[in-house]
């Protein structure tokens, strides 16, 4: 059994518990929130799930690199039930890629984003919210594990019951989600908290038939996989390397494209910067990713950095 595929069925089992206490912490009626800057809010919920992912991931491998949102998160304790060891069986099922198959445990880096959507979480806009791990070998996002915990929600049933997890592994494909395109029209995702001049006039100059404004990455490409959009647009360098790695190779896995908004690969080493400083362009196929990158206009590439190479 390859390492990164029990690396991968642990944080199958792994988000469903930390999506338990997202559920938890909405219940408990005190969110705990904390302004770690601007337009950059921090939950009891993003903590303690963050503490439960790192805290099952690195006891089970620890020689991999995890990197998550919330920082080390010292002096906080997870509780023993948060340490999650069960490998998810549906994922040990499967066949790796040859490439993937043979990756040692030191090379995989992992990106955690324990509570994507976290604005919108504070608001009561449950279904935007995701919790995201990614996996990237040699820089590249290879496996996403993006797990819904509101999908469908409604108050009427157990909340425990609800949710769904998503994964996907790039040459493999993807499970828990079913791809489909939009049936006609040109529908662009972006965000609805973050907004800036600079996305603004970009999503203009693209012409689109609607504009489909909701919270967190993870659930912006989930538009795309289910084709309810065609191209996530995000130029600006808000979107972290957590924000994008379980999403992009989710997509990828799917038969989409993420890369930056100059068409630059987005890079998952473990040193590199946190922030995706050339903005975030994705799209539900790869044969449109071209298109939209045209579309960008020039004062929009000229306002966000180019780094990386072509995709
Ligand atoms: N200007 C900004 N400042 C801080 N975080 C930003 C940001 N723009 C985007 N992000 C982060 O990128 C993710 C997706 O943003 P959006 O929902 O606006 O599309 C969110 O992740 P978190 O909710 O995990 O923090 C959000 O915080
Ligand atoms: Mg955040
Ligand atoms: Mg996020
Ligand atoms: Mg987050």
């Amino acid at each position: 059994m390859s390492t990164l595929q029990r690396v991968i069925a642990n944080a199958v089992a792994a988000v469903d518990r930390a999506g338990r206490i997202v559920k938890e912490v909405l219940h408990s009626g005190s969110l705990g929130i904390i302004d770690k800057a601007q337009d950059d809010l921090q939950t009891e919920a993003d903590r303690s799930a963050q503490k439960c992912i790192v805290a099952s991931l690195s006891k089970s491998f620890p020689r991999m690199k995890i990197i998550g949102e919330e920082g080390a998160q010292e002096g906080m304790a997870a509780k023993d039930d948060w340490i999650v060891k069960e490998l998810d069986g549906a994922v040990l099922k499967e066949t790796l890629p040859s490439d993937l198959a043979g990756v040692d445990e030191k090379d995989i880096v992992c990106w955690v984003d324990p509570l994507d959507g976290t604005k919108e979480y504070t608001q009561g806009l449950l279904d935007h919210v995701t919790v995201l791990v990614g996996f990237a070998v040699g820089g590249k996002a290879v496996a996403g594990v993006v797990h819904q915990p509101f999908y469908n929600y409604t108050k009427q049933a157990d909340p425990f019951k609800q949710g769904r997890t998503m994964w996907g592994i790039v040459g493999l494909g993807v499970r828990g989600i079913t791809p489909a395109v939009p049936a006609s029209g040109k529908i662009i995702t972006t965000t609805r908290s973050h907004s800036s001049p600079t996305i603004n006039a970009c999503i203009e100059a693209m012409k689109p038939t609607e504009v489909i404004r909701v919270g967190g990455a993870g659930h912006k490409v989930l538009l795309l996989i289910e084709g309810q959009a065609h191209a996530y647009v995000f130029p600006s360098p808000g979107c972290k390397k957590w924000d994008t790695c379980a999403p992009e190779a989710l997509l990828e896995a799917a038969g989409g494209a993420l890369t930056d908004i100059h068409g630059s690969k987005i890079l998952y080493h473990a040193d590199v910067d946190h922030p995706n400083w050339g903005g975030v362009l994705a799209t539900c196929k790869r044969d449109l990713l071209p298109q939209y990158l045209r579309e960008v206009p020039e004062s929009v590439r000229q306002a966000l950095p180019v780094l990386g190479q072509k995709l």
